[in-house]
């Protein structure tokens, strides 16, 4: 008798609802989507350097919390009115994340927070939060990991992220080429830019790739490339890369149009060496670049949520409105960032 030659390593394989199902189950009424296709033509304009906004994609490092989140979205989305005439706010929703090693997937992977990785219910989770805070007329955005879940999600999405530790991954560049949004790369975790130089590069570009159709279908998805990339800065390496040396570096190196606005720098990971408390003062050194003058940098990212720092996953009952993955920054200290950026910027 032969012996099995492949799945040897797999425990067991759950189908999951197609996309289309899913999208039925949990529509997004008319009104969202066009609101978020006149989100994303606002993006590709600030990118193009038409609209002199500053982007800032604030949000908690990762969305575990239906109701912390959606109280934390209420709170941005009326910042978010009072100060768009010069700030252009659009939250993180982050549901999937990468790890270094091990640890929590995020809200698509694990929604019970218990390892037993329900990812049929953590995707109809992650969609529910999305069409309510599109509800409140706020912006998401999302970093994209396993190339599936945009088939589920991204009809929601304004912006998307492809993280560190992606972004040189052939797969995620051919992704970010089909996806429908504009796209921001992270540099690598060893500081490196080149990565992210050359996934722009790839994503403009059309590609063929094996994905899977609306109707959850494997397919051969051929892409017609996004045109709407940027570089994030996030440092890395030890070393931070919100200086102006270092902005003037990536700027050589993407060579972008004139007026164009490729750059956004992240406050967090590596900027803030992974001190939550650093972030406002990085903040506060790009709006003070910017001020000189600098007319490269789209936007900025925090990572932020109602309560500050972070804690262990291994900690019941959780503190409401604390990240249980990277240190956050509290609301109020967010708040008080953007009235002051707000009210210092020269646009
Ligand atoms: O933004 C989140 C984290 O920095 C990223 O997912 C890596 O986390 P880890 O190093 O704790 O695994
Ligand atoms: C994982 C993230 O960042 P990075 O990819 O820069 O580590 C993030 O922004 O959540």
């Amino acid at each position: 008798m032969s012996q099995k030659s492949s799945n040897t390593h797999i425990r067991e394989f759950e189908a999951l609802i197609s996309p289309v199902e899913m999208r039925k189950a949990h529509p997004a009424p008319n009104t969202v989507i066009d609101q978020v296709l006149d989100y994303r033509s606002q993006i590709r304009s600030a990118l193009q350097g038409d609209d002199p906004r500053l982007l800032v994609i604030v949000g908690p490092c990762s969305f575990h919390d239906q109701k912390a989140g959606l109280e934390y979205a209420n709170k941005l989305n009326k910042l978010r009115q009072e100060l768009e005439d010069k700030l252009f706010i659009i939250m993180r929703v982050y549901f999937e994340k990468p790890r270094t090693t091990v640890g929590w997937k995020g809200l698509i992977n694990d929604p019970h927070l218990d390892d037993s990785q329900d990812m049929a219910a953590g995707i109809r989770k992650a969609r529910q939060a999305l069409i309510s805070i599109a509800e409140l007329g706020l912006p998401a955005a999302t970093e994209f990991l396993d190339p599936i879940v945009p088939q589920y999600t991204s009809d929601l999405v304004s912006w998307a992220a492809i993280g560190a530790r992606t972004t040189e991954s052939q797969t995620h560049r051919e992704m970010a080429s089909g996806l429908s949004m504009p796209v921001g790369f992270k540099n690598a975790t060893d500081g490196s830019l080149d990565i992210a130089a050359n996934a722009m590069v790839s994503a403009q570009a059309p590609h063929a790739f094996l994905g899977i159709d609306s109707q959850g279908h494997t397919s051969i998805v051929r892409t017609k490339g996004n045109k709407d990339v940027h570089i994030i800065l996030r440092g890395g390496g030890g070393q931070p890369n919100y200086d102006r040396k270092s902005i003037q570096t990536a700027k050589s190196l993407l060579k972008a149009e004139p007026n164009a606005r490729r750059i956004m720098i992240d406050c967090s990971h590596g900027n803030s060496n992974k001190d939550y408390r650093r972030q406002p003062e990085v903040f506060e050194e790009v709006i003070e670049t910017i001020n000189q003058g600098e007319q490269s940098i789209l936007g900025l990212m925090l990572e932020s949520f109602l309560v500050g720092g972070k804690q262990s996953l291994d900690q019941r009952p959780l503190t409401y409105g604390q990240s249980v993955t990277d240190g956050c920054i509290d609301f109020e200290t967010t708040e008080a960032l953007l009235r002051k950026a707000h009210s210092s910027l020269h646009i």
